[in-house]
């Protein structure tokens, strides 16, 4: 084993690196932790439940960082480029990471889940529901949602505007999407998904968990996995089923009952299943994996802009300038978003410094070379939005909330995957567009009408789990703001 600094190519330009390389037989690793992970038991980064401060532990190592959990190698790479390499250069050497595959235990083989052919089969048949045109016929009812919610709001009465932002996204997704009526069982489906994350990390680290669920071993954690996921299943296949009836009713070929994502998907599925389109399982597992993916991500990315803003007036005063000047007091509109261009760089800071996607990780399917790296086959890489995103060398005062960093000319200065809330690639978030577009509406919505104070008291934490949430929540005092 011997450690050299090496020539490497970045962006196809010879460059010297001072990285340290670590060799091992044919392979080249970065430096990193020298014992296995499980030994380090009792040490301050090593938390299972806050995977984020052996991420943090491991920055000191630069631009990688290795470790071996067991007899698997596993890889933290800081560097855009080094990312980009993963995510859209060398894609192909690479599937999801194991713990994103045990999602499958919850979402089945739906798009988050899937790699290969069927991944490129279901982005496919969902892709049309997500085209631009499609996505800005449902800005009226984002909008009227938003609206809805903020008649409701109490000046003066204290609440926890995390658990307000699931409650409205969850409502967004349900009627822009899926055309279904928000109903108590819709909401269910945030308890159930609440119920899901709480004990995520725990079916992560179980060894043979999907073996074990599949057996009905009753393991109390287990037990109550699967009560959440038959009530799960149970709201999806009853929307699916009463939106089956009303294609019949109004006719299949009606493109009136084919403007939403579910339409699509069910007609994707009569349609197509002789010439390999989705089984009546793989659509369930596609409606589950888009209605969870689609709300709780947006539901924090808010959650947390609504805590920035209360931390930063003068950000605020400046977004509210904007609200007046664009809006002069009416509801937004989709015209509008293109012109609230400062709505939008406040909610890019924010998923800057709370992205709701935390991080994201590969296994090798290949031995693969990346940056000034050589991994054998079957390395795990990971990569974390909330490392990359607080790093010194693409943000001056990394810890501050400074809106001016997502100016075009700000945005064109730093490499692209110094900043990735949506990931990149072939496997990029599909519901981006949709996200922005829900952000900046439900954003402008609220904060023409509202202020809200964030309660002093009170400990925001974080709560790393498959997204990044306030563990305690986010409690506010809403404020009515003068016409
Ligand atoms: C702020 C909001 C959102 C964030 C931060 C976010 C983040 C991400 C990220 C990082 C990925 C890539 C994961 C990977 O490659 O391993 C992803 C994929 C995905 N997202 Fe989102 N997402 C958001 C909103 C949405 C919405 C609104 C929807 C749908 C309505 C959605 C549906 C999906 C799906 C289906 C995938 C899998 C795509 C594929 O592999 O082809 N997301 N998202």
């Amino acid at each position: 084993m011997a450690v050299t600094a090496q020539n490497v190519r970045v962006n196809g330009e010879a460059a010297v690196a001072s990285d340290p390389i670590i060799h091992k037989g044919k392979y080249r690793f970065p430096p990193g932790l020298r014992l296995n992970l499980p030994l380090y038991t009792g040490r301050s980064f090593f938390d299972r439940t806050n995977p984020i401060l052996l991420f943090e532990y491991l920055q000191r190592y630069g631009r990688a960082a290795h470790y071996r959990l067991l007899w698997h190698h596993i890889v933290l790479l800081n560097d855009p480029s080094d990312i980009r390499e993963v995510l859209v250069d060398k894609a192909q050497c690479f599937i999801k990471e194991r713990t994103q595959k045990r999602m499958k235990i919850l979402l089945g083989d739906g798009l988050i889940t899937a790699d290969g052919e069927v991944h490129k089969r279901h982005r496919r048949i969902a892709a049309p529901a997500f085209h631009r045109q499609r996505i800005q016929a449902y800005a009226s009812t984002i909008v009227e949602y938003a609206a809805a919610m903020a008649d409701e709001w109490k000046p003066g009465k204290q609440m926890d505007v995390a658990a307000e932002m699931m409650r409205l996204a969850l409502r967004i997704t349900a009627r822009t999407l899926f055309d279904t009526e928000v109903t108590e069982e819709i909401h269910a489906i945030n308890d159930e998904a609440n119920a899901v994350m709480d004990i995520y990390n725990d079916l992560i680290a179980m060894p043979r968990a999907e073996d074990l669920l599949r057996w009905r071993v009753p393991i109390p954690v287990l037990k109550r996995f699967q009560r959440s996921k038959d009530r799960l299943d149970s709201v999806v296949d009853r929307m699916i089923a009463r939106k089956r009836e009303e294609m019949v009713r109004v006719g299949r070929e009606a493109e009136s009952a084919r403007t939403d994502l579910l339409s699509m998907l069910i007609a994707a599925r009569d349609e197509e299943a002789r010439s390999g389109g989705l089984s009546d399982l793989e659509l369930r597992d596609e409606v589950m994996t888009i209605f969870l993916a689609g709300y709780e991500t947006v539901a924090n990315a808010l959650a947390w802009t609504w805590l920035l803003l209360g931390q930063n007036p003068e950000v605020e005063a400046e977004l509210i300038a904007e609200l007046r000047r664009v809006l002069g007091g009416r509801l937004p509109t989709l015209d509008d978003v293109a012109k609230l261009t400062y709505t939008e760089m406040v909610f890019a800071e924010a998923m800057r410094l709370y992205p709701p996607a935390w991080a994201m990780g590969r296994q090798a399917i290949c031995d693969v070379e990346i940056g000034p790296y050589h991994f054998p086959k079957g390395t795990f890489l990971f990569f974390s939005q909330y490392i990359v995103h607080r790093d010194q060398r693409f943000y001056d005062e990394p810890l501050e909330f400074r809106t001016e960093r997502f100016t075009p000319e700000a945005k064109a200065q730093r490499p692209r995957f110094a900043y990735f809330p949506f990931g990149g690639g072939g496997r990029q978030c599909i519901g981006e567009s949709f996200a922005w577009m829900e952000g900046v509406l439900v954003l402008a919505t609220l904060a023409q009408r509202w202020q809200l104070d964030v309660v002093k008291e009170q400990k925001i934490a974080l709560q790393p789990k498959i997204t990044l949430r306030p563990k305690h929540g986010i409690r506010v005092i809403p404020h009515m703001r003068q016409k």
